[in-house]
């Protein structure tokens, strides 16, 4: 049995040809990890070719596991872009890797998709009658194991789905970051890869809001036909509801995207009511509130300090149930005309975890260009950035300060 440092993991990876997955006792700073070769198959299942175990020596860093469920085109590269944005840095794919690589790499954090665990390609799926959404077409396992093998430190080679040509690429070294996230169909979907999770989002976008984007991207910059967007949207529904909408039960937070109330049956999908829906009693998260904690409160900020059109804006706040569990849900209807503005909200947010006066309002300037960013959808996006650099803060602080607290014992 091979005994490697974290650092070393590269290396390791490329001599991966110890086939003996042999039980062994491991020592306290030990970790066993799964490597699995995979091939890619053309109109086939990308099967793995067994696995090989090493132990390793974990790094004294972990990293923090963040998951990012939503359907295809709900928002999800858009958050993450914000998300990157409250680390600093912009995030890339890997340098020199495959053009197609659905990963971007920034200096904190790691963002993987989990298409890449597809494990029927575009052919075998129609071959075979099942949608992407299906969890028959995607290999859990694999997923489970090398999540958890970045958790502990070590590095693993990841497939690649490419969706340009909808094969099962050759494998990506991904490295363990500070902070790693999963982000697509299934992050919560597997009971193993959901227990990897230190925090988990859930994007809820209704039917009528998912149309609406759907038919400004697909239809707009992409040449779509609108029945061609509408037949898309009916085929995935039935594996939607099935497998992917019940995971945000699971979720720490969820964004609910809504038509407006604000303008009586509305169908233009412009204006969004949007839900910010925060889980009570979540290690290192505490939700955000209006004015007082745990009061009902409605408010409409338009007046003197905040410049509203036609059809205003208005927030609520109050504790609530969600699946079963308490929660807090903060909820802003409506649109905003000026970004600069943005203070006067802020400043009555509290919990929100800025490191000074105004950061969210930044950071929405910042991206002033990002979809949603006149909206509830880019406010929340960015609070729950800053909440999940809070979270990822507070697990590193007390980790380190574990040793400490027992010398002092
Ligand atoms: N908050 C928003 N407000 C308005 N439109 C939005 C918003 N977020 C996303 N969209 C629309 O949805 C499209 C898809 O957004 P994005 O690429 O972030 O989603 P995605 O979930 O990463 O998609 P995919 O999984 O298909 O790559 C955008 O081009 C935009 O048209
Ligand atoms: O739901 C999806 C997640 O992004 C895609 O439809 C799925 O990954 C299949 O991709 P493609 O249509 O490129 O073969």
């Amino acid at each position: 049995m091979a005994v490697c440092s974290a650092y070393t993991t590269q290396s390791l990876n490329s001599t991966c040809s110890i086939s003996t997955p042999a039980k062994t006792h491991l020592g306290f700073h030990q970790k066993q990890v799964v490597f699995y070769r995979r091939s890619s198959k053309r109109g086939g299942s990308g099967s793995s070719s067994g696995p090989c175990v090493i132990t390793c020596s974990a790094g004294d860093s972990q990293t923090v596991v963040i998951g990012l469920a939503a359907d295809s085109g709900c928002g999800k590269s858009t958050f993450m872009r914000r998300l990157t944005s409250v680390f600093g840095g912009a995030a890339e794919p890997p340098k020199g890797g495959n053009p197609d690589s659905n990963t971007l790499i920034s200096d904190m954090t790691t963002v993987i998709c989990l298409d890449d665990y597809h494990s029927l390609d575009r052919t075998g799926r129609k071959e075979k009658g099942v949608t992407a959404l299906d969890p028959r077409a995607n290999d859990f396992d694999l997923m489970y194991e090398q999540v958890k093998a970045i958790k502990s430190g070590v590095a693993v080679d990841k497939p690649i789905y490419n969706h340009v040509t909808g094969l099962l690429d050759p494998p990506e070294l991904i490295q363990p970051p500070k902070i790693l996230v999963i982000e697509g169909l299934h992050p919560m979907f597997d009971e193993r890869v959901r227990d990897l999770l230190d925090f988990s989002i859930y994007l809820d976008i209704s039917n009528e809001v998912k149309f609406a984007w759907k038919i400004q991207r697909d239809m707009a910059e992409r040449g779509h036909s609108l029945e061609s967007i509408k037949a898309s949207i009916e085929a995935r529904k039935p594996d939607f509801d099935a497998y992917i909408d019940p995971q945000k039960k699971y979720a720490d937070a969820v964004i609910e995207v809504l038509p407006t109330q604000l303008i009586p049956d509305d169908n233009e999908g412009k204006v969004l009511r949007v839900r910010l829906i925060m889980k009570e009693g979540v290690k290192h998260f505490s939700p955000v509130y209006l004015f007082d904690e745990g009061s009902t409160i409605s408010w409409i900020p338009c007046g003197r300090k905040l410049t509203c059109s036609y059809p205003g804006i208005k927030f609520h706040y109050g504790p609530d149930t969600y699946f079963g569990n308490e929660v807090s849900i903060l909820e802003m209807d409506g649109q905003f005309d000026r970004l600069d503005e943005l203070i006067y909200v802020e400043s009555h947010l509290s919990n929100i975890s800025t490191k000074f006066y105004g950061e969210v309002t930044q950071q929405m300037l910042k991206h002033a260009d990002f979809p949603g960013s006149n909206n509830g959808t880019g406010l929340f996006q960015t609070i729950v950035g800053l909440k999940i650099r809070d979270l990822y803060e507070q697990i590193t602080s007390s980790k380190t300060a574990a040793p400490l607290e027992a010398t002092k014992a």
